[in-house]
């Protein structure tokens, strides 16, 4: 069986390359930029007070000054600025050249036009002209576009992007057993959670999901649904990969002329894992145990859509601090779902006693999953050890 880094190399190497798309930057939050944006101006545009208060001459300090006009925002001063003359200022508004600082409000003494400061500061209270950009200034984030992206972009006047075209996903889920959410099973059905989840999943990672209708244990019932995932960027199916009479998935995606990138990995959960491409879409054959598909879907799905968008795969590990003792472990690489506490330095991290890879509630309550390497020896209480936030 192939490594957990061996295989995300191999499933990343599924990404081809960003679609581009224009959008209106409204519409960009949590794209990916794939070509840099330029600052159509510059910004601040002017030499601007941080302030409301007076415009001066530091050499004519402390006064007494004499107050020949007003700037606000948007209402420029236009006169001269003679020595011993100072403006009332308001905080955006260009300070007039001749002036080198300004005055705040708090400091100043007035008495009719007349104003004294008898201790000014060393701040000179003037935003420099071009201090948060010059017009020309690219910008091209490798992370999915936040608030303060479009507050950037906007401020530099770029009204459109080019970003990467959502990448589309069919979620196939699949097994006799299973009904949809909202309808009442038969002895010996339960409810199809995962399709809902890895489409949750996908969404979150910036792709468009379409869940397909549940498919049957049977060829015919998910021909018709691979039928159905035909020209889909990624389909990721849900369960029948592992080796019982009813795993049809290896098969059927088989005589469908699959090429397979590998199928089983050492991982824990998540060991029956595929992966590889059918016609023009990649595939991935997640596990059906809702905890295995979901850890499966976090460590390959998710950073195969951000690779389609041109964003860093990730996610990256991060370190905690062991709170309790643990085990050897075993041949596989093992993600236990684990809390995370605060800590001195790093946060602490606790995995729970029981990891059954069907029990969702656990998986609701962990906030991290932690990593152990295969054969990682016995751990003690207060060890650093790695994780991914949940
Ligand atoms: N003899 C062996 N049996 C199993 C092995 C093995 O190596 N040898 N591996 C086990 C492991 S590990 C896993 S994980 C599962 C994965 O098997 P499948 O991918 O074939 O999954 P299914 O059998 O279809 O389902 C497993 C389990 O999950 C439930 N399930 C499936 N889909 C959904 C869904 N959409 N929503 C909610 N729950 C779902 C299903 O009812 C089963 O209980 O195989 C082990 N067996
Ligand atoms: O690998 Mo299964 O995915 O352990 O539960």
């Amino acid at each position: 069986m192939i490594s957990v880094e061996e295989a995300r190399a191999r499933v990343l190497a599924l990404a081809r390359s960003p679609q581009p798309e224009q959008v209106a930057l409204y519409d960009a939050l949590g794209r990916a930029m794939i070509a840099p944006a330029a600052a159509r101006l510059t910004q601040p545009p002017f030499d601007a007070s941080a302030m409301d208060g007076y415009a001066l001459r530091s050499a004519d300090l402390p006064g007494p000054l004499t107050v020949i006009g007003t700037a606000a925002a948007g209402v420029p001063y236009q006169g001269e600025t003679p020595a011993g003359t100072a403006i009332r200022i308001f905080t955006g508004a260009p300070v007039p050249a001749g002036y080198d600082r300004v005055a705040m409000q708090e400091i100043v003494t007035r008495d009719g036009d007349r104003i004294t400061i008898p201790e000014v500061g060393s701040n000179l209270n003037i935003r420099r002209k071009g201090n948060d950009f010059t017009k020309g200034s690219e910008f091209l984030p490798q992370h999915p576009l936040r608030p303060a992206d479009l507050a950037l972009l906007a401020a530099m006047n770029v009204p459109q992007l080019t970003v990467a075209r959502r990448p589309r996903i069919a979620v196939l889920a699949g097994g006799d057993e299973l009904v949809p959410v909202g309808t009442e099973p038969a002895p010996g059905q339960i409810i199809c959670s995962n399709d809902i989840a890895i489409a949750g999943l996908a969404r979150e990672a910036g792709a468009e999901a379409t869940i397909l209708p549940l498919a049957r244990d049977t060829e015919e019932s998910l021909r018709d649904r691979f039928a159905k995932a035909e020209g889909f960027d990624l389909i990721v199916t849900i369960g029948g990969a592992s080796v019982g009479d009813h795993d049809l998935i290896a098969k059927v995606a088989g005589s469908l002329g699959m090429e397979r990138a590998f199928y089983k990995l050492a991982m824990r959960p998540g060991k029956p894992l595929m992966a590889g491409r059918i016609g023009a879409s990649a595939m991935l054959g997640l596990p059906g145990n809702p905890v295995s598909a979901m850890v499966c879907a976090k460590l390959f799905m998710q950073p195969l859509i951000r690779a389609m968008q041109g964003l860093p795969p990730g996610p990256e590990p991060l370190q905690a601090v062991l709170g309790r003792d643990l085990n050897p472990e075993g041949d596989r690489q093992h993600y236990l779902r684990a809390r995370l506490a605060p800590g001195e330095t790093r946060p602490r991290i606790e995995p729970f006693p029981d990891q059954d890879s069907a029990r969702l509630w656990l998986l609701a309550e962990a906030d991290a999953l932690l990593i152990r390497p295969a054969h990682d020896p016995a751990r003690k209480a207060g060890e650093r050890i790695s994780y991914l936030p949940l």
